[in-house]
């Protein structure tokens, strides 16, 4: 099916097969860069809850001439800064953006621990809440632009966006309920990442900021797509072709926000980050496997055309009916007044 031929873009979507094989999207961009993206997305079919996540996670995104194996290497010669990850017993993990030298810019070997991160969360399966934060009170200020500079030709960018994308779609899906929590500033990559969560907690004097246009760019970590599902075409056309500054107000009034908090008193952050779990905790607090059961029929909603979320819906449901959690409800004779 070909989606839109203005001459020079194609995009064409093939599904061969029944459910449960690949959704094929071959967008073919002659010109410019005269290469294919191709986006490969695979759906297992008989999922368990625990592999349902795997399956909407497994995205694997592909271009010619893309190795990941080859982009890490490159990335990783661009150090600095770490990726912290702290899971605590309250099932809400911490993820700290910590280079704060640079205003928390993503580092090439940034990028490399934020996978390794991601990695560790798909794994852990008591969790069911993630804050992603900046170090030292502001969020996070993009690509290292350093490294940009020096990966500025097309090719080591579109591997690095390839790299970037896949990280963070793996991030949106985990099976946790996921907070931006945004300090002082979020720009061009960092407003990317903020999308890469199920909300965004704002401070005072905060704000998101999309700077591409003035760096000549667009969005190339998934942050495009994602700003259009979550504050609408129109809000995310202007926020993008003006660069605007979305302060706290403002992202509350356009959806970008989901809450604003007080903030930090002493310039610590921790204030904070404890007023961030209590807001989390608000959706947090139960049964693991709920929780997450919540998470992944929420992303098969939102992701899976409507024949599959269904069906996905109905295999995650399996996994929680008639579980401890259920059974315990049911035996309480629980009343919801
Ligand atoms: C756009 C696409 C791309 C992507 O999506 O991958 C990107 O993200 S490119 C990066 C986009 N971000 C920027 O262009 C940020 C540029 N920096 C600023 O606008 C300011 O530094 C700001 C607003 C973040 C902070 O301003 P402030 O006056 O408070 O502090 P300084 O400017 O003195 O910054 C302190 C220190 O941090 C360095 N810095 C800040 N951002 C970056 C960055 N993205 N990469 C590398 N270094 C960064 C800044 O140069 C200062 O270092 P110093 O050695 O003291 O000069």
């Amino acid at each position: 099916m070909v989606l839109s031929a203005a001459g020079q873009h194609l995009l064409r979507v093939s599904r061969p097969g029944a459910w449960g094989q690949h959704l094929l999207l071959r967008v073919s961009r002659p010109g410019a860069w005269g290469q294919h993206l191709l986006l490969r997305v695979s759906w297992p079919g008989a999922w368990g809850q625990h592999h349902l996540l795997r399956g909407i996670g497994s995205v694997s995104t592909t271009a010619k001439g893309f190795q990941e194996k080859e982009i890490r290497e490159k990335l990783q010669a661009f150090p600095g800064g770490s990726i912290d990850l702290v899971k605590q017993e309250s099932g809400i993990a911490v993820l700290t953006v910590n280079n704060p030298a640079r205003m928390n810019a993503f580092s090439g070997s940034m990028m490399v621990e934020l996978e390794e991160r991601v990695s560790q969360l798909e794994e852990w399966t008591e969790g069911k809440g993630l804050i992603i934060q900046g170090a030292a009170g502001t969020f996070c200020s993009g690509s290292d632009l350093n490294a940009v500079r020096a990966m500025s030709n097309p090719q080591d960018g579109m591997k690095m966006c390839m790299f970037m994308q896949n990280v963070l779609i793996r991030l949106l899906r985990l099976p946790l309920l996921s907070v931006a929590l945004v300090e002082g500033s979020a720009l061009g990559g960092g407003a990317e990442l903020t999308t890469a969560c199920d909300f965004r907690l704002m401070v005072p004097g905060s704000m998101i900021r999309f700077v591409h246009k003035h760096m000549g760019l667009v969005p190339g970590w998934g942050g495009a797509a994602r700003l259009v599902r979550i504050v609408g075409s129109q809000n995310a056309l202007k926020m993008l072709s003006g660069a605007l500054k979305v302060d706290p107000e403002m992202g509350l009034q356009i959806g970008l926000a989901d809450g604003v908090l007080e903030g930090s008193l002493d310039g610590s952050g921790a204030n904070a980050l404890l007023e961030a779990e209590q807001w989390l905790g608000c959706y947090t607090t139960g049964p693991a496997s709920v929780i997450r059961a919540i998470k992944n029929v929420v992303v098969s909603g939102r992701e899976l055309p409507l024949d599959v979320a269904l069906r996905t819906e109905r295999d995650v449901f399996g996994t929680v009916w008639g579980g401890p959690a259920n059974l315990q409800a049911l035996a309480s004779k629980a009343k919801h007044k």
